[in-house]
């Protein structure tokens, strides 16, 4: 039944203009492309897959400049993506990175969250909604490469993988920093964080919208590890291996084991969780702290 409202959602956005073609844009033939076996890099406008059969592995690259926010498009193009090669027999396996450089994504789109209207807001959530609840229930091995900074969505994103891999520099900071803008995390964010660091961890991170830079970030547990910059890429795969060494049907079966009830709170919950969203975004206040949290962000070039 929940996936079923999942593919809706899914088909609907396939259904829409921006989305119309997506589903192919072949291209060069990918660095990474298993020796030579003509797979080719394939993708969308903002979702770049450089698959390697062999491997049975695919880096799937995020490049919406110039920070990687999540617009509904891009959210859209990330579910095509990833459905797509789980549909595929090839793939076992996901290395989730950026294309921006120094950002691995800035989190939710905050112009789809400002003026506009209650349907709109709708729509963007149920994609975020829907973005969640694909990735961390996702039968591929999910493995973050974090090449850069990771406010809010952006660590929610990583925080749905299986293992994350964070790049050792000081700019480099990730965390659920909502408090900061005036904004709440919802409360499948807040469990996701739990789940990986803890209830205390997470009740003073949220509290303060921590932003942990990566020798933080790996004592508190929300990166597994942190590697210099030009071996992020590289720890991934090696971590990759390691996790395809099980067999994927057991390790499948303890993924969802493990993370099935906290999905299906937000499953029995979705509709709910979707009305209080649209309701506490169109909250003058929160509106104007968002405008201003905007503007701060572009007086900051000035
Ligand atoms: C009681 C129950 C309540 C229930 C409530 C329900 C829901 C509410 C919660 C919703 C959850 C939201 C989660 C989020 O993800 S909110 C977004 C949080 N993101 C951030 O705080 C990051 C903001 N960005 C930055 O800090 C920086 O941009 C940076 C990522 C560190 C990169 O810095 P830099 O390289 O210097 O780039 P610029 O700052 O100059 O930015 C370039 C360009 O991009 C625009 N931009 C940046 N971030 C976003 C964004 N998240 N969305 C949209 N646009 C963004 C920025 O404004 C610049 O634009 P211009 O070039 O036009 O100036």
């Amino acid at each position: 039944m929940a996936l079923a409202v999942g593919m809706r959602v899914l088909t609907r956005a396939l259904l829409r203009p921006w989305a119309r073609g997506l589903r192919v844009a072949p291209g060069r033939t990918g660095p990474a492309a298993g020796g030579g076996d003509g797979m080719r890099c394939f993708g969308s406008p903002r979702v770049l897959v450089e698959p390697d059969p062999a491997a049975g592995v695919a880096v799937v690259k995020m490049r919406n400049p110039p920070v990687n926010s999540l617009s509904l498009e891009f959210l859209t193009e990330l579910l095509i993506s990833l459905e797509k090669l789980e549909n595929d027999k090839t793939f076992h396996g996901i290395i989730l990175t950026s294309d921006c450089p120094g950002i691995f994504s800035a989190g939710l789109d905050l112009t789809e969250m400002c003026g506009r209207k209650p349907e709109h807001y709708v729509e963007y959530w149920k994609a975020v909604q829907e973005t969640w609840l694909r990735f961390y229930l996702s039968n591929l091995v999910v493995i973050a490469a974090i090449n850069g900074v990771s406010p809010a969505g952006g660590c929610l994103l990583s925080l749905t993988c299986d293992y994350r891999v964070l790049a050792n520099n000081p700019k480099y900071t990730i965390g659920l920093n909502e408090t900061l803008l005036g904004i709440v995390a919802p409360f499948w964010f807040k469990d996701t964080m739990v789940n990986t660091i803890g209830h205390r961890a997470t009740e003073r991170a949220l509290q303060l919208g921590l932003l942990f830079p990566p020798a933080e970030a790996l004592r508190v547990g929300v990166v597994d590890q942190v590697v210099p910059e030009d071996q992020v890429q590289s720890t991934a795969r090696s971590v990759m291996a390691q996790w395809l060494a099980i067999p994927d049907h057991a390790r499948q079966l303890t993924k969802t084991l493990m993370r099935k009830p906290t999905a299906d709170r937000l499953l029995t919950e979705r509709d709910a969780d979707i009305q209080t969203f649209v309701r506490f975004i169109c909250r003058d206040s929160v509106q104007k702290s968002l405008h201003a949290y905007l503007e701060k962000l572009k007086q900051k070039k000035g």
